[in-house]
């Protein structure tokens, strides 16, 4: 069967070998299913040309069926058409049409002629373009070829139009139809492509699929399991036994080896850290441990306090802030700011002005036996008087209570610095501050502990009267101890009126508030404080308890227990208000400037040098100039406070603040005075006091306290014994008896800033061996 009417080009194009093999074999190599389309399509295509009154045979009927893959509309209009002669008027035949002979033609004509003349010899190709000059080919001679449009459509599929490539045609597009009748409508290329990739591989390509009634699968996301459980450590498997195995490694090259050896084992290793590499100059934590700012300076400063360290100050106002900044005084000096210019004020007339106005003020001192309730006390005070907040004892409960002190919470309020709190005792003494409506007060709380005694000389010398908290239940302990001690070292300082809390009534034995333990009590400490040299008029006794409150700043409600108590005595509140002295300091308001520094504030940023003390002479404004003593270094006041407040100026009687600057933080410490540079302190390594003895004196060494001030000295001669008047008993005696009262000159390792009429406290061993006014300084 001639399959191919036209060709024009190179037959290679257009069919492979395969079909040039069967075509030459002559073998059609029809399948069953080809023979089945013949004899079924045939006599279709016959009945259709019959009535179309066309006579084919039923080969040109199975070419056509063949040509046309089938179809039999095709096949019968192609034998319809080849079939029926073609009407004259379409115009010329054809073959009519005078037609420009190509060579090809004329050469097949010439083959013709040739073949009838037998007798010449065959025309080559070389012979017939022998004359002919590739360049310049005539335009008659040039092909007129044109290519024939292939009657199979070319194939698509394998490349070819064998027969294997048209049925692999044929069952593409049928598979790709059957496809997109089994695909959901909404479908793409990828999920397509995946579920003909999914087919099952038995599935024939040029079945149908069936389709799928199962809904289409995703890729479902596993659901994350939770952490298992730490497992158990299973103990490793056992190591395989190590085979042999060569190795394959190359060895390593000279570069390789220079590398390896310019990084020494020894030296860096993986686990090396930074602080290995740093040295062991690194410390583990290097915040740890005090700042060097925290350092106490005492370059200059031999007068300190014997624990070395100097409280916090108070928690309010400007000291509560400068708390936060006080970094001690080794702190590099803050470059000083530009001098302050003065208001010039007539500060002793508007002293004296507004005296009207103003609310009386006063400092008192809190002493007594450790443990006899002072912090509490006075930590009640500032609540009940609103100096404090209920919100701030409450956190402090917390945290007492997290380290077992939760009774210690009231004392909390006084007592600031950890160790205090830790050890559950007063250190340093510490500053407060509160108000009624009459009195601005200031709390000096005393340390009761013995080791402490220096720091309590120190604040008792700023206070204007004691508070003695006595423990109601262990008096007889107190007196042997501190009770007594400080009692005596508040007559030394110079203090006149001595308020006494009898504390703890709520814990009396053999039941709370008793009326006649507090009487005992009374009667007991009355007669010591007589026998300690003060007047009865100075002295009042209240019942209180400072851990329940009663009698502190309210009085009991009459039906507490303590209910007798309203009747009978004064709130310590109201005993405050009434001990306060009258003012009577107008002179000292005009005298020259003196303020011994009780505290050293170093490293804010806004005052970069502050210190806090009792003016007890003269007053201070912005712009003054000062001097400290013993450093002879002259500085400008560049802000004043008092109770925590800025203020104008201060005067002769404030517990205040003053900021210096103009001078460097080396030359003042704690214990030196400021003073008034034209009427300046003396600095002194010798003075001559009149003392009275607590214990039998020599000449000996002491410590010698000035307020603040305490420094190692001796009684260099025993001048004179005196009485009460002054009047001598005995000049230079071998020795002061306890309760005699002496002249005696008193040496200091190191000069100390004193002036006459300053009190003075003599220490031997630990205790207080006599206490007295300086009379003159020198000599
Ligand atoms: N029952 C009772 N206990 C009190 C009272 N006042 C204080 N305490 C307790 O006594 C203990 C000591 O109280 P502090 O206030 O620290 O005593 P202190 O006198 O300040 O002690 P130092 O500062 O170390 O001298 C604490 O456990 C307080 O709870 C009180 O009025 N009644």
């Amino acid at each position: 069967m001639q399959r191919v009417k036209n060709v024009g080009y190179d037959e290679d194009e257009l069919y492979d070998e395969e079909d040039d093999v069967y075509e030459e074999d002559g073998d059609p190599g029809y399948t069953a299913e080809d023979r089945a389309n013949f004899s079924a399509l045939t006599p279709v295509v016959r009945a259709e040309l019959e009535e179309a009154g066309v006579q084919a045979s039923d080969q040109d009927i199975g070419a056509a069926l063949w040509h046309y893959f089938w179809d039999v509309g095709k096949s019968v209009s192609y034998l319809k058409n080849s079939r029926t002669p073609r009407p004259q008027q379409q115009g010329v035949k054809k073959e009519d049409k005078p037609k420009a002979k190509s060579k090809f033609d004329e050469a097949a004509q010439k083959s013709a002629e040739t073949a009838a003349h037998a007798d010449m010899p065959p025309m080559s190709a070389a012979d017939w373009f022998r004359d002919v000059p590739w360049t310049q080919i005539p335009p008659e001679m040039e092909g007129s070829i044109v290519p024939a449009t292939p009657v199979i459509p070319r194939p698509k599929l394998l490349g070819g139009s064998s027969k294997l490539a048209r049925l692999a045609e044929e069952r593409r597009k049928k598979a790709v139809a059957a496809a997109n009748v089994a695909s959901p409508p909404v479908t793409n290329g990828a999920s397509s492509s995946l579920d003909r990739l999914s087919r099952p591989k038995d599935t024939k390509e040029n079945e149908a699929p069936v389709p799928k009634v199962e809904p289409k699968r995703y890729p479902i996301r596993k659901k994350r399991e939770p952490t298992p459980p730490p497992k158990e450590p299973t103990p490793p498997p056992p190591e395989p036994e190590e085979e042999e195995k060569p190795d394959l490694r190359a060895s390593p090259t000279s570069f390789g080896r220079t590398l390896a050896a310019s990084l020494p084992h020894s030296r860096y290793t993986p686990s090396m850290t930074l602080k290995d590499m740093l040295g062991s100059g690194v410390t583990e934590d290097p915040f740890k441990g005090p700042s060097p700012d925290d350092t106490k300076l005492t370059n200059g400063c031999s007068i300190t306090g014997n624990t070395g360290k100097t409280k916090q100050p108070a928690a309010n106002g400007l000291a509560k802030k400068t708390e936060a900044l006080k970094l001690g005084d080794s702190a590099p000096s803050a470059p000083s700011p530009p001098k302050v210019r003065s208001k010039g004020l007539d500060v002793p007339n508007l002293w004296a002005g507004g005296k009207s106005k103003r609310k009386a003020s006063a400092a008192f001192v809190v002493i007594g036996h450790v443990d006899h309730g002072k912090s509490t006390l006075m930590g009640r005070l500032l609540l009940d008087t609103g100096a404090v907040s209920q919100r701030d004892v409450d956190r402090y409960q917390k945290q007492a209570t997290e380290l077992g002190k939760s009774s210690f919470a009231l004392a909390w309020v006084m007592d600031t610095g950890t160790e205090e709190r830790e050890r559950g005792v007063t250190v340093d003494i510490a500053q407060h501050h509160f108000s009624t409506d009459s009195v601005n007060f200031t709390i000096l709380d005393a340390p009761g502990h013995r080791d402490f005694v220096p720091n309590m000389i120190g604040g008792a010398s700023m206070a204007d009267l004691a508070v003695l908290v006595v423990d109601a239940n262990q008096l007889e302990s107190g007196m042997k101890g501190q009770t007594r001690e400080h009692v005596l070292l508040a007559k030394a300082v110079g203090l006149k009126r001595v308020l006494v809390a009898v504390n703890k009534l709520d814990a009396t034995a053999p039941y709370s508030w008793s009326q006649d333990v507090f009487q005992k009590v009374k009667n007991d400490v009355l007669k010591f404080l007589g026998e300690a040299g003060f007047a009865a008029n100075d002295i009042t006794v209240v019942p209180c308890s400072g851990l329940s409150g009663e009698n502190v700043a309210k009085a009991p409600k009459p039906n507490e227990p303590a209910a007798w108590v309203a009747r009978t005595d004064l709130t310590l509140l109201k005993a405050l208000e009434q001990a306060v002295p009258s003012g009577g300091n107008g002179d000292a308001v005009k005298r020259p400037l003196r303020m011994q520094v009780a505290d050293v504030f170093r490293g804010g940023i806004t005052n970069p040098l502050s210190v806090s003390g009792r003016m007890t002479a003269g007053n201070a404004q912005p712009g003054d100039p000062v001097l400290v003593q013993p450093s002879g270094e002259t500085a400008t006041v560049r802000g004043v406070e008092v109770s925590g407040e800025p203020r104008d100026y201060a005067v002769a009687g404030d517990i205040c603040t003053l900021h210096l600057t103009d001078i460097d933080p080396i030359h003042i410490c704690t214990g030196d005075v400021v003073c008034d540079p034209s009427q300046k302190v003396p600095v002194v390594e010798s003075f001559t006091a009149e003392i009275e003895a607590l214990d039998s004196l020599l000449p000996q060494s002491v410590d010698v306290h000035l307020g603040r001030l305490h420094t190692a000295g001796s009684i260099t001669r025993l001048v004179a014994t005196v009485d009460d008047k002054g009047v001598t008993l005995k000049k230079k005696p071998r020795m002061v008896k306890a309760g005699q009262r002496a002249i005696v000159k008193v040496a200091v390792e190191d000069g100390v800033p004193v002036e006459g009429g300053e009190m003075v406290v003599l220490r031997a061993q630990g205790e207080t061996v006599g206490f007295g006014i300086v009379e003159r300084t020198g000599g």
